[in-house]
């Protein structure tokens, strides 16, 4: 059985007041065998670490550079994000791949960076609008899946969230079909390259306007574990009832 996995991405927003979230989620979830995981900004990791430390939720950082150390003002290493006690990094965002132009080859030589600091890659992957309208979704996810993993996936090191760009903060959704027709192929493409086991055990999220009126639905697709959130991770309130949905699915 694939574990499930509720991860929350705060991308440019809150300062330690946000913090209080943690502990507001932490009260609402309770025990729960789901991994449930927040992404803060680089300033607050230490300090999420620190405030989700006796609760369930793990701590993972939104990027990192490739390189372990050296002359990258502004960046920071997968092994910095580690020494936080955060276990996740999330690479390859839509965000990132348009803001900073990151190429697959750029992911790929940062998701063995996380690696390297054992630290598990939430890779992102997604077609834009132009690219959905013109039917080559399934070839774009091809794409960034064989250009962005490194070969030593295991079941352990690697998350893959599927975020269609045009659905990431605009409140449209594809439907269910598109949803297990996208996982499903994600799924296909890992089982044949890195076998059955390996293959079935990588965790698939669906990421792109998840909300609490939605999830029951997204999670009924078969090869979706979990959901990236964005916007609706920001408040405990918010992303508490996206988590119970995933825990009934
Ligand atoms: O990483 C999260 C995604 O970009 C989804 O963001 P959103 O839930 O605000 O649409």
């Amino acid at each position: 059985m694939r574990r499930k996995l509720a991860a929350g991405n705060w991308k440019m927003n809150g300062t330690g007041a946000a913090l209080e979230e943690l502990d507001e989620l932490s009260r609402m979830i309770g025990t729960t065998a789901l991994q449930v995981v927040i992404c803060p900004p680089a300033p607050l990791l230490y300090r999420a670490c620190e405030a989700a430390q006796d609760s369930i939720i793990a701590i993972g950082g939104q990027d990192c550079h490739s390189a372990a150390a050296g002359a990258h003002t502004g960046d920071i290493s997968a092994a910095m994000i580690a020494d936080t006690g955060a276990q996740y990094v999330i690479l390859g965002h839509s965000e990132r791949r348009a803001d900073h132009h990151e190429s697959d080859a750029d992911i790929h030589a940062k998701v063995k960076a996380a690696w390297a600091a054992e630290l598990t890659a939430i890779l992102c992957i997604g077609e834009t609008a132009e690219q959905q309208q013109s039917g080559t979704t399934l070839e774009i996810l091809a794409t960034q899946l064989a250009g962005s993993l490194p070969d030593a996936v295991s079941a352990t090191n690697t998350v893959i969230a599927y975020e269609p760009v045009w659905a990431i903060g605009t409140g449209k959704v594809p439907s269910l079909e598109q949803i297990a027709e996208t996982h499903d192929f994600i799924r296909d493409t890992l089982i044949t390259r890195f076998g059955e086991t390996t293959g079935n055990a990588v965790p698939l999220l669906y990421g792109g306007s998840v909300k609490p009126d939605n999830a029951e639905t997204i999670f009924r697709a078969e090869n979706v574990d979990g959901a990236l959130v964005g916007g609706a991770s920001l408040k405990a309130s918010d992303f508490a009832p996206i988590i119970a949905a995933l825990d009934r699915a």
